[in-house]
């Protein structure tokens, strides 16, 4: 550890914390903030048996469900953790090259990466090495929910509970902080993924009509509702795909009430996750909780009326942090400057 702190001041502003996440990767470089935020897509085009990769980031995500028969837009983590080992490395080879540019001097950083809670250490070894042979020269993880409560301004290293519920793409974590370490902490494999694929299968099975996942998410992202809206209609939304009877392209209407009802699943186990959460977490800590109230990040957090909805289900007040898409990267950025997280970062 302590050479870390020693690299840092040896190599100054190249260190980088990278939120390695499912759904985006966010790279936060010392003394400068977020200098990139990328889909976690890699596009692999296969000439003559030989694969390489054709795109990363943005312009691979473009091509998710157009793509030719040669190319393939993957995506290196699902459910919060690395599912492709070798492409997860090119992402993050990409990602730091984009970073650095032609600045050869600042080839080998000292990098923080984010990993999920509930991470094996099969797969934090797989994440440290990934970083490892990108070009990093010391590599530290720190835990997701951890992460995001630091960049949620939380008084994570004060003697007082408090509760983060962090949505993101593939999981949901949950977890109780205090005194720098993580007292309770559950991960539920049920985040905005989960949700744009209850919207595709509320869509199929009430309307024959299929549609992708791109188009799930933006309806997600723009009508997205944890309950009913008072109306008890909302907003109407026109949806197109490929008719399931006759094949050929068509458009229906829907609105918010049946978003709401295509959500409830995933929306149902991510408030199960914060109950269980509740129901393992030491007196003097829930009682902290209490007062504290739960924070919401990550974009799940997005979700209009979640935070209510949650208030509602565990009686206790519940915030959104105030950009609930970059808490994680900030808080690994953070972790990696000030000295006062220095408890946090785990060598592997
Ligand atoms: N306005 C919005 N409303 C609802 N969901 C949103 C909104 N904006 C983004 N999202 C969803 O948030 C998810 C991504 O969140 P985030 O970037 O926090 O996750 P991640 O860190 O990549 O994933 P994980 O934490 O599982 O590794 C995606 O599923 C995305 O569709």
């Amino acid at each position: 550890m302590s050479s870390f702190f020693s690299n840092l001041f040896k190599f100054g502003s190249q260190n980088m914390a990278i939120d390695l996440g499912t759904a985006n990767t966010l790279v936060y470089v010392q003394d400068r903030g977020i200098v990139l935020n990328e889909p976690s897509v890699v596009a692999i085009e296969t000439i003559n048996g030989v694969k390489r990769v054709k795109a990363v980031g943005d312009d691979a995500k473009l091509m998710m469900g157009k793509t030719p028969d040669n190319i393939e837009a993957i995506r290196p983590l699902r459910d919060g953790v690395i599912a492709d080992i070798e492409i997860a490395e090119e992402m993050i080879k990409h990602f730091i090259k984009k970073v650095h540019g032609r600045n050869t001097m600042f080839r080998y950083p000292e990098i923080v990466i984010c990993v999920p809670s509930g991470s094996t250490s099969v797969e934090k070894r797989a994440i440290r090495d990934a970083a490892s042979n990108a070009g990093a020269s010391d590599v530290f993880l720190i835990l997701e929910p951890m992460a995001a409560a630091i960049g949620a301004d939380m008084p994570v290293t004060e003697p007082v509970g408090s509760m983060v519920v962090d949505i993101g793409g593939g999981t949901t974590e949950v977890a109780v902080l205090s005194l720098r370490g993580l007292a309770y902490t559950t991960s539920v494999r049920t985040g905005g993924d989960k949700m744009d694929e209850a919207i595709v299968s509320y869509v199929r099975r009430h309307h024959n009509l299929l549609i992708g996942d791109a188009t799930a998410e933006r309806i997600k992202k723009d009508y997205g509702v944890a309950t009913v809206p008072e109306d008890g209609v909302g907003e109407s939304i026109i949806i197109k795909g490929r008719d399931l009877v006759n094949g050929v392209p068509k458009e229906i209407t829907i609105n918010q009430a049946h978003i709401a009802e295509a959500l409830s699943e995933p929306i149902g186990a991510i408030v199960e996750g914060v109950r269980i959460a509740l129901e393992n977490t030491a007196p003097e800590l829930a009682a902290d909780i209490v007062d504290q109230g739960i924070v919401l990040t990550g974009g799940g957090a997005l979700i209009r009326g979640l935070d209510d909805h949650i208030k509602e289900e565990t009686g206790l007040p519940v915030s959104i942090a105030e950009d609930p898409l970059t808490c994680v990267a900030v808080g690994t950025g953070k972790a990696m400057e000030d000295p006062i997280y220095r408890g946090v970062l785990m060598t592997a």
